[in-house]
């Protein structure tokens, strides 16, 4: 909807009115045309301003409405007859002007910005491009290398930097609308002709075929297979090369492309699977709408590693008072250094002063005598852990918040430590803690819905997308990913090359494939797990076949490979070779095919040819299958909480929406099948083994991935 009033006199002010973010419903839409015409045709009124209800000018085209019956007047001539409109028109542009709603006020004469105002065109991360004209107006108003860089990213600016690209007119700390009224008043009666974007030129380049192909090269790096970017650099190459209604008309036919595609569907997923998983509950039946978070001014992180170097300059950056505390001395010096440095780098590319007032250093427990909450970040070792939990509880006043950073312990073990288990929660954070968006928040039984609720608030507060999680094993990523990476191991044994696999991986999307990933993040951290769990054994002559482990099929490859002392990239050696310790240029390395070929022979494998499918299917469906294992045991809460952790935290390509989606487009019927196939050729696999609730939701008709939880409500009720 939107409403219309005059004010001083001789302005119409037409509000657009749609909770929460004013989206371009075709109720607004309709609201628009009408209070335009309505404006046009009153005497009086000399010009016009147009504004958003609650402080919001304008969240876009509205999302919810794709994929459905168009209604209501199309956005395009909307936008151009506002553009040719006799009298002047001003956008007062307050809290967000994005998408949609940055194209509106393109196709107005004017644009007044609050100081706090955001704008963006960020249609590409929804599969799309800005097609209501965003396209062809915004290089033709700041240049081509500019338009390119915001289109392609979507990234939202600053109304500051939004002036200095010459996207608005004016920045404003006051009422916006009142400056935008004054403003509309003393522009009434000039020419519109020089405000009519879409008869500018578009500002070109010389060098504009180089251009365009850097960005193309650049586009299809950053996401492998993502078809968006690529259209979003094809429109702006029109609006550079055509007059602008051509231009028009190739925007309209890549989006009629992107629109139907199914990458646009699952970015649009993925879209509100991130807000889905802000409203979390448990299985208790707590949810985020009842339980209240307590509030966080002062935290400490206890072990002054990797980890709780990235997690302290997390909560520095966001505001937060940190006792940062490591027993060490030396390693507490260098990890003060090294916060510093992070928090120094930090300001300087977001332009604010550094926050190294905000952490205190300690080499003793004492000082978090005082803190609301602490986050563990010690290695992780169950007995370390444990020690640290009940001098924690000893030394926190009533009340702490007392949480781990583990990646996979039990967190119900951590919180038997302590006086007060329902404070305590996991906050598994993924590396580095500073830069990656993702935090599972983990859940005990014992865990109360106040500490969930403060980790998730804490979580949203310095940046991350948090995700309540249940206590298992590996939680949800690192669950999902043994099966994952257990399928890889099995592969190179029966005949893969790692450089294959990794390829057919990084074709689907990943930016790098399972053994490149293994290489940079070291393989001796697993290997350390499986020791301590008794799964790697170096000495084969225990009596436990060297390919068995508990009854079902293992595979020592990385544990050969670390005995070997081949770390990863660390070492310079591991699934393949670099020039030297610490570089990051992977090459195929000679001396690990023959090890292959070594191995194969001494266990009696025979090498086979395994194709793209294979390698595929083996890995993805092995993983997702583990996905539906911890819906059913309800660990996640929905699909969508993991397909987020994914996302954020594995790098799943985010244009196929993550695992779970993905297995929805592929179709559930088609990923048992497979399972099933494979499962039958390796029994001993049982990761391969279709679980109940793929099998019940197939049974079902495989309904859509909006409907699952209903299934999965159901299979918990019978349990
Ligand atoms: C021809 C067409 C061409 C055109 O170029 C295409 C487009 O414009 S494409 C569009 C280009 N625009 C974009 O890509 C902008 C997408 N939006 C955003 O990036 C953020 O929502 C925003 C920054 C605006 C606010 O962040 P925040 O303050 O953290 O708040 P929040 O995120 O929690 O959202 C609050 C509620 O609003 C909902 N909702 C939001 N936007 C839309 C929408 N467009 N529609 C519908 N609903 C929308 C959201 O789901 C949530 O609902 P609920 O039921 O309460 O969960």
């Amino acid at each position: 909807m939107a409403q219309y009033t005059r004010v001083s006199g001789s302005v119409g002010l037409i509000t657009l009115q749609s909770p929460r973010v004013n989206a371009l419903s075709a109720a607004v839409r309709q609201g628009i045309v009408d209070m335009m015409q309505r404006a046009l045709s009153e005497p009086e009124v000399k010009s016009v301003v147009i504004c958003g209800q609650n402080g919001i000018f304008c969240g876009g085209a509205d999302i919810k409405e794709f994929g459905k019956n168009m209604s209501g007047p199309p956005l395009i001539p909307m936008i151009h007859a506002i553009e040719a409109a006799s009298k002047p028109v001003v956008a007062a542009i307050e809290g967000i002007a994005l998408g949609g709603g940055l194209e509106l006020a393109l196709g107005c004469h004017y644009r007044i910005a609050h100081a706090k105002a955001r704008v963006g065109l960020p249609e590409v991360t929804l599969g799309l491009l800005p097609a209501a004209g965003g396209s062809q107006r915004l290089p033709r108003l700041i240049g081509v290398p500019a338009a390119l860089d915001l289109i392609t990213t979507g990234r939202h600016v600053t109304a500051a930097e939004a002036l200095k690209l010459g996207i608005v007119d004016q920045v404003t700390d006051h009422n916006t609308v009142n400056v935008a009224v004054k403003f509309a008043k003393r522009v009434a009666g000039q020419s519109l002709d020089p405000r009519r974007i879409s008869t500018y030129p578009c500002p070109c380049p010389s060098d504009a075929d180089a251009l365009f192909e850097k960005a193309m090269q650049k586009v299809r790096r950053a996401a492998r297979g993502a078809i968006a970017p690529v259209a979003c650099v094809q429109a702006v190459r029109a609006a550079a090369t055509l007059p602008y209604n051509q231009g028009m008309e190739r925007e309209k036919e890549l989006m009629a492309t992107l629109f139907t595609s199914g990458q646009a569907r699952a970015l649009q997923y993925f879209f509100f699977a991130q807000r889905a998983v802000g409203k979390w509950s448990m299985p208790s039946g707590a949810r985020w709408e009842t339980s209240k978070p307590r509030p966080v001014h002062k935290a400490a992180v206890i072990g002054l590693g990797t980890m709780g170097r990235g997690i302290t300059v997390a909560l520095a950056q966001a505001g937060l008072s940190v006792v940062a505390v490591e027993t060490q001395e030396k390693q507490l010096m260098e990890a003060k250094q090294a916060i510093s440095g992070m928090l120094e780098r930090g300001a300087k590319r977001s332009g604010v002063a550094p926050a190294l007032d905000k952490v205190s250093y300690s080499h003793n427990i004492q000082p978090v005598a005082d803190v609301d909450l602490v986050i563990e970040a010690v290695f992780e070792d169950m007995a370390l852990k444990k020690k640290v939990f009940q001098q924690l509880s000893a030394v926190c006043k009533p009340g702490t918040f007392l949480c781990s950073n583990t990646s996979g312990l039990d967190i119900d073990h951590l919180a038997c430590q302590t006086r007060n288990p329902e404070l305590v929660v996991g906050m598994h954070f993924f590396a580095p803690a500073h830069v990656m968006k993702l935090l599972e928040v983990v859940y005990g039984p014992k865990s109360s819905p106040h500490a969930v609720a403060t980790a998730m608030q804490l979580g949203k507060k310095i940046g991350k997308v948090s995700v309540a999680v249940g206590n298992c094993r590996g939680f949800v990523g690192n669950r999902m990913l043994k099966p994952y990476l257990e399928q890889a191991l099995f592969l190179l044994e029966e005949g893969a090359t790692p450089e294959f696999v990794d390829q057919v991986l990084e074709e689907f999307g990943f930016a790098m494939g399972v053994f490149r990933v293994s290489d940079l993040s070291g393989l001796d951290v697993g290997w350390r797990v499986r020791m301590a769990d008794g799964l790697a054994q170096p000495d084969p002559t225990t009596g436990q076949p060297v390919r068995v482990r508990q009854g079902r099929r293992y595979s020592p490859l990385g544990d050969l490979l670390c005995e070997q002392g081949r770390f990863g990239q660390k070492t310079g050696r591991g699934w393949y070779q670099y020039d030297k310790p610490g570089s990051q240029v992977a090459k195929p390395d000679p001396w690990l095919h023959s090890f292959l070929d070594e191995y194969r022979t001494r266990h009696g494998l025979v090498a086979r040819r395994i194709d793209h499918q294979e390698v595929l299917e083996r890995c993805l469906y092995s993983l997702i299958n583990e996905g539906f294992r911890i819906l059913e045991d309800g660990i996640a809460a929905g699909p969508e909480d993991i397909d987020v952790i994914y996302v954020f935290g594995y790098s799943w390509p985010r244009h196929r929406g993550g695992p779970m989606f993905y297995a929805a487009t592929v179709g559930l019927n088609k990923v048992l099948e497979r399972l099933e196939h494979y499962h039958q050729a390796h029994p001993d696999v049982p990761s391969l083994q279709p679980c109940r609730l793929l099998r019940k939701l197939v049974a079902g008709g495989s309904p859509p991935i909006h409907k699952w939880r209903e299934v999965i409500k159901k299979v918990h009720s019978q349990l």
